[in-house]
């Protein structure tokens, strides 16, 4: 056992390592990778930063002591991969312990990060234990830079189950120390508060900003950006949210299903364009919104906004509500017309969307310009225009959206029996619900909505916006995400 151990740490082997870990941050190649005589529960071995930023302690010859971390800790031997690693601490001046979160597959295109630390390698000098862990956060977590990226966190105390200030601080600041990087907290103190910040931080040398909270936190946020003067420069700061509310769907959009797999995305910085629609309210006061997530009506929006009171569930309110409306078999009246994707290049804009009153067009007029047609249905139960496939961690409604697709997944259903609409949660479980008949889908580039009835609201990225005629637009590829 203790030769094929030792066989994972030859030359050979750490030379294939290095060649799968080309896509990774990689460090100066002028720069031969680190290595310093340390031990380990007195093993004597070498550790050593790869250069693409992958880690290896080998054990000396003749020890007798060899093995991987994954074997138990009396194996001092270990070999990380780069993309694994999140940084590295000092501990009692002269050892260091190497911070990373192995992925492990819940199912399919879905899997989270653990966390983990290393033993502590003891080296000869305070000198070399610091020299490696700089080596280390700089090739995991600053992209190879010199210096520490800087992050900007909003943190929002009530969202969820009210968890997230503390979870922030026992979970996710820890790795951030690991991975040296610097973080600016600040924490909401009121609704509409994110929005403030977001549109007075400075951002100037900020490298991302993250919201510890919910989908509403970033939906604050967003508008905050777009107030800035500068916001044309602010949207290219990359955002991520660390899930702590009750939907969280951007955090399952980008992959960080939990919070160890969004601090550690975090970490590495890898970045991904993201969608944004513009939801313009032409009156009574002409007003504007952007979104990321999602525009819903009737049951959906019923839901989530019947429900806010169960708050203390967590996201089983949503399970709750969908139970409740699929009961109450109710349908809304609606008017809509929309410009399917594959008619874009016919018309990209409504006849005028400048954003006046007066130039607001009827759902009517619009319905009849270039390439734009009727919804094909004037009362629905259910209404989503999902400009990302999850609404929530669980529920992936649009599998046809995408961060970056240019459209949003337009879906409505008519009034269903119980049995239907349970059916059809349960086929949504199953990701299969798109091939139900009664599921109307289309991917859209612009849509014109009045909500007529009245007894439900309209839902923008979880949050309630008036009840009133609106056109949205996407706006491919406008701002930048930080993806797992
Ligand atoms: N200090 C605060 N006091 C009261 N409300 C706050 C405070 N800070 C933020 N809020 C409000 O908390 C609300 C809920 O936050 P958020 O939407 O992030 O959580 P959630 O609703 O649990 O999650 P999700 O939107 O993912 O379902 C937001 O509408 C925000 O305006």
């Amino acid at each position: 056992m203790a030769n094929a151990r030792s066989t994972l740490l030859t030359a050979q082997s750490l030379d294939s390592a290095d060649a799968s870990h080309t896509h990774l941050p990689s460090v100066d190649p002028e720069k031969q990778p680190l290595g310093v005589p340390a031990r380990c529960d007195g093993t004597q071995g070498n550790a050593q930063v790869l250069s693409d930023g992958g880690f290896v302690f080998s054990v000396e010859k003749g020890t007798g002591a060899t093995g991987c971390l994954p074997c138990g800790w009396q194996n001092a031997a270990l070999q990380l991969a780069a993309q694994d690693i999140v940084g590295a601490t000092v501990r009692k001046s002269t050892s260091f312990i190497v911070w990373y979160c192995p992925a492990k597959a819940l199912k399919p295109g879905q899997s989270i990060r653990k966390l983990r630390k290393s033993p502590a390698y003891q080296c000869s000098s305070a000198a070399e234990a610091e020299n490696i862990v700089q080596r280390l956060r700089s090739a995991a977590a600053w992209k190879g830079a010199a210096q520490p990226r800087r992050i900007v966190a909003i943190v929002n105390p009530k969202s969820g189950q009210g968890k997230s200030a503390k979870n922030f601080a026992k979970v996710v600041q820890p790795i951030f120390d690991a991975a040296g990087l610097v973080v600016i907290v600040h924490q909401t103190q009121h609704a509409g508060h994110a929005t403030e910040l977001a549109q007075q931080l400075d951002l100037a040398g900020c490298d991302a900003l993250v919201m510890v909270g919910g989908d509403g936190t970033v939906f604050e946020a967003l508008q905050g950006y777009f107030k800035r003067p500068d916001w044309q420069q602010a949207v290219k700061l990359p955002f991520a949210l660390l899930p702590s509310g009750s939907g969280n769907a951007l955090a399952a959009n980008t992959g960080c299903w939990d919070l160890v797999t969004a601090a550690h995305a975090v970490c590495k910085g890898v970045e991904a364009p993201l969608d944004i629609v513009s939801v313009l309210q032409p009156s009574p006061t002409p007003r504007r919104f952007y979104s990321f997530l999602s525009l819903t009506y009737g049951m959906i929006a019923s839901l989530d906004i019947g429900t806010e009171s169960l708050r203390w569930m967590g996201g089983l309110r949503f399970t709750y509500g969908a139970f409740f409306q699929i009961m109450k078999r109710q349908a809304w009246d609606i008017r809509a017309a929309i410009l399917p994707a594959s008619n874009a290049a016919a018309s990209t804009s409504p006849p005028d969307s400048s954003g006046t009153a007066d130039n607001a067009h009827s759902v009517e007029e619009v319905s009849r310009a270039q390439g734009w047609r009727g919804l094909g249905a004037d009362r629905v139960q259910l209404f989503a225009a999902c400009n990302l496939p999850f609404l929530d961690l669980h529920f992936k409604i649009a599998p046809e959206a995408g961060l970056n697709t240019g459209a949003m997944s337009v879906i409505h259903t008519p009034r269903s029996t119980r049995a239907q609409g349970f059916h059809m949660m349960y086929r949504a479980e199953l990701g299969t619900h798109m091939e139900l008949g009664r599921v109307q889908h289309e991917k859209v580039v612009a849509m014109v909505l009045e909500p007529v009835s009245k007894d439900t609201w309209l839902v923008l990225d979880g949050e309630v916006i008036p009840s009133e005629r609106i056109f949205a637009e996407v706006h491919r590829g406008l701002c930048r995400v930080l993806v797992a």
